[in-house]
């Protein structure tokens, strides 16, 4: 049978329609999702494209986060169905509570926009089981705000249960807590992280480092380990 991932588009998505491609290089179906319906269609897991979701009044996210069909997406988070927020959808994860502390504007102040160095520490996720730990992957990085912040024992709670799912690597480019890209829920079916992987899934589409040197395809191991672990079940 087909696995039909669903992408949620909010006012202000930019991402939506690059998930959604990435979702078919991966060999699932597409379903395209309203922000404003409380229908998640049949979908077998959900992505939370990049953005300026409302404009990013507020705090970035925060308001897509009590979004009509964030009521289905708690739901479903709470059944295990795999959900991936991409940067503004990482920002909505946290600002729903689906995953834990928050994320601020990065410490320079400054829109940044980088290949950016990744290292994978949860490979036991819907979304990350096709690395292994400690890999190192390039993936784009764009936002204002992506700096990690988490309380001292949130952060603690973090880092002890390993939900730590992506750290940067080389450098920190936001001023990120412990160098936090990207999180897990304990479960691993809600995975979060600022950088794109869905703009890195083709060779010259992805990381603008020579292709000689790196494969600019990092990201696409993310969407083709969801369907794999969808088929299996
Ligand atoms: N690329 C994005 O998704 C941007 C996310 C968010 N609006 C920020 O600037 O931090």
């Amino acid at each position: 049978m087909t696995t039909r991932i669903g992408v949620i588009t909010f006012p202000g998505s930019l991402d939506d329609r690059d998930a959604q491609r990435a979702v078919r290089m991966a060999g699932a179906e597409p379903v395209a999702l309203w922000h404003g319906d409380h229908d998640l269609q049949g979908v077998d897991a959900v992505i939370l494209p990049g953005g300026f979701s409302y404009g990013d009044y507020l705090r970035a996210g925060a308001i897509a986060a009590v979004s009509p069909i964030m009521t289905e997406l708690k739901d479903a988070a709470g059944k295990g169905m795999p959900i991936l927020g991409i940067c503004n959808g990482f920002q909505m994860l946290v600002e729903a509570h689906l995953l834990p502390g928050g994320l601020i504007r990065n410490a320079h102040q400054q829109f940044i926009r980088r290949d950016q160095l990744l290292t994978v520490e949860n490979a036991d996720t819907a979304w990350t089981h096709q690395f292994s730990k400690g890999q190192e992957i390039t993936i784009p990085l764009k936002n204002a705000d992506g700096g990690y912040i988490a309380d001292a024992e949130t952060l603690a709670r973090v880092e002890g249960e390993g939900l730590v799912a992506f750290r940067y690597a080389g450098v920190n480019p936001n001023g990120s807590l412990d160098d936090i890209a990207g999180l897990t829920n304990p479960a691993g079916n809600v995975v979060g992280l600022m950088p794109h992987p869905e703009h890195a899934i083709e060779p010259g589409f992805g990381p603008d480092t020579p292709l000689a040197m790196r494969s600019g395809v990092d990201g696409l191991a993310f969407f083709t380990s969801a369907v794999q672990a969808l088929q299996a079940v």
